[in-house]
């Protein structure tokens, strides 16, 4: 891992650890009070070993918090019919606040229709149309989970952002657009750059606030960040590490170079990646009192 100086690391993992116990408490006010206790239903198809870590991680961090914790692990083979009929299944399932499905999805399957099916109520993950609608309009939707967990970083080490300059880089459905909209409604001025863009360096150069999600290894340079500058890097990419055979976690940003310039940074592992699953219990918190008619 990178060494970031202490007074400009951004700490993901100690934040969402924050956030965890934050929501640990508030489940246990929900049981106490009202009798009510959040589910939230984990549903992967097939074997992919990154996936099985992240949900693995989900369903012990959600019942470490005190809720109901329901994982569904099926086969590859799974037909996009019986994975429809367990989603309707869950939406009627009043012990269950929040559905995720995790992506990625073997490739017969349809993965709009899966993630439309889901009732937008229980739609943890944020990608229900009415739930992009409701971001980009203002309304109260479920926010995707990464974007959220590097917004909130974001208010917390800089209070205020109106006015800032924000670039984010790369457009997703997942992390790009629902970050910008998050940014937008902070004040921002945002630019939402792609792999069409002109002249990135420039743009990045500009910005006070740069959010990476390109998918690419140490894409954004150290040279680009303007001085002072906050830097939120959501890739997680594999390289092939040492003779012994370790794999190696590196950005879309390359760290110790960006530092030099940034005010703050986040680290890769130990920085967006678990506040994407703290986001996710907070969501089921959400959505439950949001079911049960209680104030957010
Ligand atoms: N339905 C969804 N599928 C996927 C999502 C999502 O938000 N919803 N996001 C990603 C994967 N993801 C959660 O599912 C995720 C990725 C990474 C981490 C994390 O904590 N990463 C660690 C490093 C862990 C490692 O060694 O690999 C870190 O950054 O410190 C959590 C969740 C795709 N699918
Ligand atoms: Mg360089």
């Amino acid at each position: 891992m990178t060494t970031i100086p202490p007074e400009k690391l951004i700490d993901g993992k100690a934040f969402a650890e924050g956030l965890r116990k934050q929501i640990a408490a508030e489940v246990q006010v929900l049981r106490d009070q009202h009798g009510i206790q959040p589910g939230l239903a984990v549903v992967m198809v097939g074997e992919d070993p990154a996936s099985d870590v992240y949900v693995r991680s989900k369903c012990k961090q959600t019942g470490e918090c005190g809720m109901l914790s329901v994982e569904r692990r099926l086969p590859a083979d799974t037909s996009e019919n019986e994975l429809l009929l367990l989603v309707e299944a869950l939406n009627k399932d009043p012990a269950i606040h929040g559905i995720l499905v995790q992506l990625p999805l073997p490739r017969h399957i349809n993965a709009d229709r899966v993630l439309n099916t889901i009732v937008p109520e229980k739609d943890v993950d944020g990608f229900h149309p009415v739930n992009v609608g409701l971001l980009s309009t203002g309304g109260q939707a479920l926010v995707p989970c990464t974007p959220l967990g590097c917004s909130l970083l974001l208010k917390d080490r800089l209070g205020d952002m109106s006015g800032m300059n924000a670039v984010v880089i790369g457009r997703s459905n997942i992390v790009g657009k629902p970050m910008a909209q998050l940014l937008l409604k902070e004040n921002c001025t945002v630019t939402l750059a792609h792999s069409r863009t002109r002249d990135l360096p420039a743009v990045v150069k500009a910005a006070d606030i740069v959010v990476a999600a390109v998918g690419i290894p140490e894409m954004v340079k150290g040279e680009w960040i303007k001085d002072g500058a906050t830097v939120i890097d959501v890739g997680i990419n594999r390289l092939p590490g040492s003779a012994e055979g370790k794999s190696r976690l590196v950005g879309d940003v390359e760290t110790a170079e960006a530092a030099k310039h940034a005010a703050g940074i986040t680290p890769v592992p130990g920085g967006v990646g678990p506040m994407t699953i703290a986001c996710l219990l907070r969501n089921t918190l959400t959505a439950c009192k949001r079911l049960h008619g209680l104030e957010d």
